[in-house]
């Protein structure tokens, strides 16, 4: 599958959202943190603003629920205009349940893990899931230092994908940059996340195209041996 990238609005000016959600077409997604100030600490947003986001750009939304409670939360996300809406598996209480409610209503349904949390546990669960998503950094905050020692936690989710046959993604969240979005294409990530690489750039649009490119070829370079 070629590389997909996702910017995260957490590094975007907020006072001008509309404008930096445009500021990144031709993006795969626009990475949208929701944080409530529980399962992490910090506040951003929620439903009214993932609304007006998605009457701003056509770039599909990918919103990462940081909250509590994400199966009373997650279908309202999907109303709200999200094409991809990621909860916490620490903080679902019925994670099977909650990934065919969010399909039923016409997303796709993926699942987070934070760096603590293993992912051999849910192998069982993966094919109710369109993707996966290993975070990088501890969630809560952007520009954080990419997380080397979540590398092999991604080889082994992208063994049990493969394992599977399974066409699910795999995503990675945290400290994705020029410097270590190759490290993460050659684990078996699929789609990045970048925040302040893209956002940080003089021109967002071009350090998206940058980042899918080295991506791409990281990828490739892979698979060639
Ligand atoms: O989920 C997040 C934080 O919890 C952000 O998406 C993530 O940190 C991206 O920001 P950066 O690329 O600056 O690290």
């Amino acid at each position: 599958m070629p590389a997909q990238i996702s910017p995260s609005i957490l590094a975007a000016d907020f006072a001008r959202l509309a404008d930096e959600a445009r500021a990144v077409d031709g993006a795969d997604w626009l990475h949208v943190d929701v944080m409530d100030n529980h399962f992490v600490p910090n506040l951003t947003l929620g439903t009214p603003v993932v609304e007006a986001l998605s009457r701003a750009t056509g770039t599909p939304l990918d919103c990462h629920l940081m909250i509590e409670d994400p199966d009373r939360w997650a279908p309202q996300y999907v109303e709200a205009g999200a094409g991809s809406v990621t909860f916490h598996v620490e903080a679902a209480a019925a994670p099977v349940r909650l990934a065919r409610e969010i399909r039923a209503k016409g997303a796709r349904a993926s699942m987070a893990l934070k760096p603590g949390t293993p992912v051999e546990p849910y192998e069982d669960l993966l094919p109710e899931l369109d993707m996966l998503l290993v975070m990088t950094v501890e969630p809560g905050f952007g520009g954080q230092a990419f997380l080397d020692i979540m590398l092999p936690k991604i080889r082994r989710t992208r063994q049990l994908i493969d394992k599977h046959g399974l066409e699910m993604w795999l995503q990675v969240d945290g400290g994705v940059s020029a410097d270590t979005v190759e490290r993460c294409a050659e684990a078996g990530a699929d789609v990045f996340v970048a925040g302040s690489a893209v956002y940080g750039a003089d021109d967002p649009a071009a350090a998206v195209r940058a980042l899918r490119t080295q991506a791409e070829e990281a990828a490739r370079r892979t698979s060639a041996g």
